[in-house]
This record gives C-alpha cells, structure tokens and sequence, in this order.
C-alpha cells in the first residue's frame, strides 16, 4: 500500500457521526456496563480455580455472548467518531476507551500544567510475579503523557518514548502524572511520573509529533474537541 493510500485511509477512521447528546448518554452507559462485564470475565479467567467441567460450562456460555455480540459489528476499529457538537469518542482506545475491556480502563483529571490518573491494576496486568507489567507501564505513559500534550493543544503521535523502570510496581492501586516540558514546531516533549505507597516505581520522556497527514483539519478537530 502507498504512503498517500494509507494515509487517506487513516484519515478515514476520523468519522463525522452525530448522535444526540441523551442517546449518546444511553450508549455510553450501555457500553460502559457491558465492558466493566468483560473486565471482570478477564479477571476471572486469570484467577479461577474451578473444576474442568465448570470451566466447559463457563466456555459454553462466554460462546453464546460472542455470537450475540457478533451479530452486528463495526468492521475493523471504532476508530474517533466526532459529533457536530464538537465532542468526540474513541470508545475502543486499548487505554481509555469505554468499549474496552483490555483498557484499564484510565480516566484522566486534567489540570493547567498537567494530567493526572488514578487507577487499580489487578492481576490482568501481571508481569514479574505481583509486579505490573513493563509493557503495560510503557502504555499507560504512552497514553499519559499523548493526554497531557491534548490537553496542552500540543496533540501528536508518540514519536519517541523512554521509560526509566526504578523499582517493581506492584500490582494495585498506581498514581501517574504526566505534563508537557516544552514545544518545538509540531514537537511536543513530554514527561511523566508513577507512583505507589512504595514511593517513586518509573519515570518517562517522550516526543510527541503532529504527522504530516492530519496537520489542518484533522489537527483543527482533535484541538478543539472535548470527549472521551
Ligand atoms: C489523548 C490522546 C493520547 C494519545 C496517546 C497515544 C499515542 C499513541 O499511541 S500513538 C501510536 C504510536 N505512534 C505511532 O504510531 C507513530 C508512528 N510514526 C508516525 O506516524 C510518524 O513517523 C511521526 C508522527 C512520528 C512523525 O511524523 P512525520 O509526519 O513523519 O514527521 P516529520 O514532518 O517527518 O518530522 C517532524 C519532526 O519530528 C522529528 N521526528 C520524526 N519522527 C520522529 C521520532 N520517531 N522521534 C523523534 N522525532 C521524530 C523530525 O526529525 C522532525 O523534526 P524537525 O522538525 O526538528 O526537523
């Protein structure tokens, strides 16, 4: 595929979709339930200590949800759907989005200098035993520090990012907070910090970069939506 098809194509999963704002309520909360759901079969899987023949009758059952949910779809992503009145979704974010039960899912307080997220990671996100995952460390800066420069109106793509693991995280409660250090053109730096009761557990540098291919109107949208 050429670099101007999928750009274009990239900039298709920006959707002009407008719902009226008590529907949307509806739906938000619909979705909301239904992930938290999920989340909570995730944590169980993980967890469960049941029989084998408790196991087949829980797999029989999860089956049947996947085939009602199957029976109307999106095709591949939800993508960002923009209504007119200029909020804006991205239910199925790996982080955020309220559709997803792999997201955390983060919810972030914004303030003049920075974001900050409070949020309890269970054993679904285990990587050294009682320890979050480094990985799972790496995206929720990548998606904190992404917010702090959104939310600065410096948006852009993750360019570049650095983690600094200083000690284990253990698994429960995090508190992250991220903020932007400077801007330089289409360049966002930005920097962020984890912590737990153990104190200080990462630290994380990143570039975030406007693409060539939604600098203008995409760029317009995404500054001047509000949304989850
Ligand atoms: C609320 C929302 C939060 C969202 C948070 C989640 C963020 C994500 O997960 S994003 C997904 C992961 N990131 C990606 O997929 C990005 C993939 N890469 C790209 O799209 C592009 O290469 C991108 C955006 C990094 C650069 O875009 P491009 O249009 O090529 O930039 P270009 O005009 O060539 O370069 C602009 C400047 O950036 C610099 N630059 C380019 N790439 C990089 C990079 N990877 N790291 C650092 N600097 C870079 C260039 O040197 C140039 O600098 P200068 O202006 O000083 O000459």
């Amino acid at each position: 595929m050429s670099t101007e098809e999928r750009d274009r194509q990239q900039r298709g999963v920006y959707a002009e979709e407008d719902i009226p704002a008590g529907e949307l309520a509806r739906m938000a909360e619909v979705a909301r339930e239904l992930a938290d759901d999920v989340r909570a079969l995730v944590q169980a899987t993980v967890l469960t200590d049941v029989a084998d023949d408790r196991i087949a009758r829980a797999r029989e059952l999860i089956g049947q949800a996947t085939e009602i949910l199957g029976e109307e779809h999106h095709e591949r992503s939800f993508g960002t759907r923009f209504n007119s009145d200029g909020t804006h979704r991205s239910w199925g974010n790996a982080l955020t989005g309220i559709r997803n039960p792999i997201a955390p899912p983060l919810r972030f307080e914004c303030f003049p200098d920075k974001v900050t997220v409070d949020v309890d990671l269970g054993g679904a996100y285990e990587g050294p035993a009682g320890l979050v995952h480094g990985g799972i460390i790496a995206a929720v800066f990548d998606q904190a520090l992404g917010h702090a420069t959104e939310s600065a109106k410096v948006p852009g793509m993750t360019g570049t990012l650095s983690i600094r693991y200083r000690q284990g995280t253990r698994l429960g409660k995090i508190h992250v907070e991220a903020w932007v250090d400077r801007v330089e053109g289409v360049k966002a730096f930005a920097k962020g910090e984890l912590s737990t009761d153990d104190g200080l557990c990462a630290e994380a540098e990143g570039v975030f970069i406007m693409p060539k291919w939604a600098r203008g109107e995409i760029q317009e949208k995404v500054l001047g939506r509000v949304g989850d």
